[in-house]
C-alpha cells in the first residue's frame, strides 16, 4: 500500500485528543501518529458480523487488539510518498485466565524515501464467545487524577471519531448494543491503539522524541464508562480507570536521535 501523506489526519488526531498539532515540518509525525495513514480499506461486502474483515477469523471468536512494538528509525515526513508492508509474523495458541486465546501477530514496515522508518509488530488476540461476559469488573472507589496524571473523558463521541480516523468498523467501539448483547461487554470497548496512543502522547509531553523503541500491552478492557487516566514517569507509562484499575503499560526507549 502507498500513498502520499497528508497533514489532514493529523491534524484530526491532534484535535481529537486535544493537543497541539506538532510542527509536522521540523519533527514529521509524533510516535504512533502513523496509525492514521495508510490505512486499509475492505470492502462493506467484506465485512463480518462484528464489522471487521471476516478473512482469516475463525466465525464466532472475539477479535481485541492484545499489544505491540513499535521502532522509529527516522521522521516520518508529510507531503512525500510512504509505502506500508503487512505480514503474519505468527499464530500461537495459549491458555489464559479468561479461556483459550489465539495471539496472532502482524508485522509491518512503513517505508519512505527507500529507508524503514517504522518498525512494528501488533498483537491481536481471538477469545471465545462466551470470554467477554467475565469481562465486568468490580468498580472500587473512584481515584480522583493526580496533578501528573492526564485525565480523558472516554466518551461514544470519541470512540466514534477515533474509528472513523482510523477507519476501523470494528462495532465493539462504537455500537452498544452489539456491544452488550452479542459480545457480551459491560460498555462500550476503548480502543487498544486509542489507549497506546495516549501513553505515547503522555511520553511525548514530557519530552520524549527522536528515534523511540515502545513496547505496550492492553491489559484488561476499559469501557467508555470508565474514564481514561494516563501517566508517564522515568519508568514507564500506564493507563487505569477512574477506579485505579490498570488497563493498559508501555515502556520506552530512546534509540538515539
Ligand atoms: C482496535 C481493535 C480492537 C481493540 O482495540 S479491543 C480493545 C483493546 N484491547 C483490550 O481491551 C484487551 C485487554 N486485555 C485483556 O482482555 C486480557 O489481557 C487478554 C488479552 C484477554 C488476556 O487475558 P487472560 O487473563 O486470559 O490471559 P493471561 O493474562 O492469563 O495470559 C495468558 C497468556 O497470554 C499472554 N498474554 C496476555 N496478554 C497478552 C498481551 N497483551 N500481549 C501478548 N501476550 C499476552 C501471557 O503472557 C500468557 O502467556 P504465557 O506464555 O505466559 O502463557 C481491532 O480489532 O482492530
Amino acid at each position: 500500500m502507498k500513498e502520499i501523506l497528508q497533514p489532514g489526519p493529523a491534524e484530526a488526531l491532534a484535535s481529537l485528543l486535544d493537543v497541539e498539532p506538532p510542527d509536522l515540518d521540523r519533527d514529521g509525525l509524533p510516535l504512533l501518529w502513523h496509525w492514521f495513514y495508510l490505512l486499509d480499506r475492505p470492502a462493506q461486502a467484506d465485512l463480518g458480523p462484528d464489522g471487521h474483515p471476516a478473512r482469516g477469523t475463525e466465525p464466532g471468536r472475539r477479535r481485541m487488539w492484545a499489544g505491540g512494538r513499535v521502532r522509529t528509525l527516522g521522521p516520518l515526513r508529510c507531503g512525500l510518498p510512504a509505502e506500508r508492508h503487512t505480514e503474519v509474523l505468527s499464530t500461537q495458541e495459549k491458555q489464559g485466565r479468561t479461556g483459550r486465546l489465539t495471539f496472532v501477530v502482524t508485522g509491518h514496515r512503513i517505508v519512505q524515501g527507500g529507508e524503514v522508518v517504522v518498525e512494528e509488530e501488533q498483537d491481536i488476540v481471538y477469545r471465545d464467545a462466551a470470554a467477554g461476559r467475565a469481562d465486568n469488573p468490580v468498580e472500587e472507589p473512584e481515584v480522583l487524577a493526580a496533578e501528573d496524571e492526564w485525565a480523558i473523558d472516554v466518551s461514544p463521541t470519541l470512540l466514534f471519531r477515533f474509528s472513523a480516523l482510523t477507519y476501523n468498523a470494528h462495532r465493539i467501539h462504537y455500537d452498544r448494543d452489539y456491544a452488550r448483547d452479542v459480545e457480551g461487554y459491560p460498555g462500550l470497548l476503548t480502543h487498544g491503539p486509542l489507549q497506546a496512543l495516549a501513553m505515547a502522547e503522555a511520553a511525548r509531553r514530557r519530552g520524549s522524541g527522536g528515534r523511540l523503541a515502545f513496547d505496550y500491552r492492553l491489559v484488561a478492557p476499559l469501557f467508555d464508562h470508565q474514564g481514561m487516566i494516563v501517566r508517564a514517569d522515568e519508568t514507564g507509562t500506564a493507563v487505569r480507570d477512574r477506579h485505579g484499575r490498570r488497563t493498559a503499560t508501555g515502556t520506552m526507549r530512546s534509540l538515539g536521535r
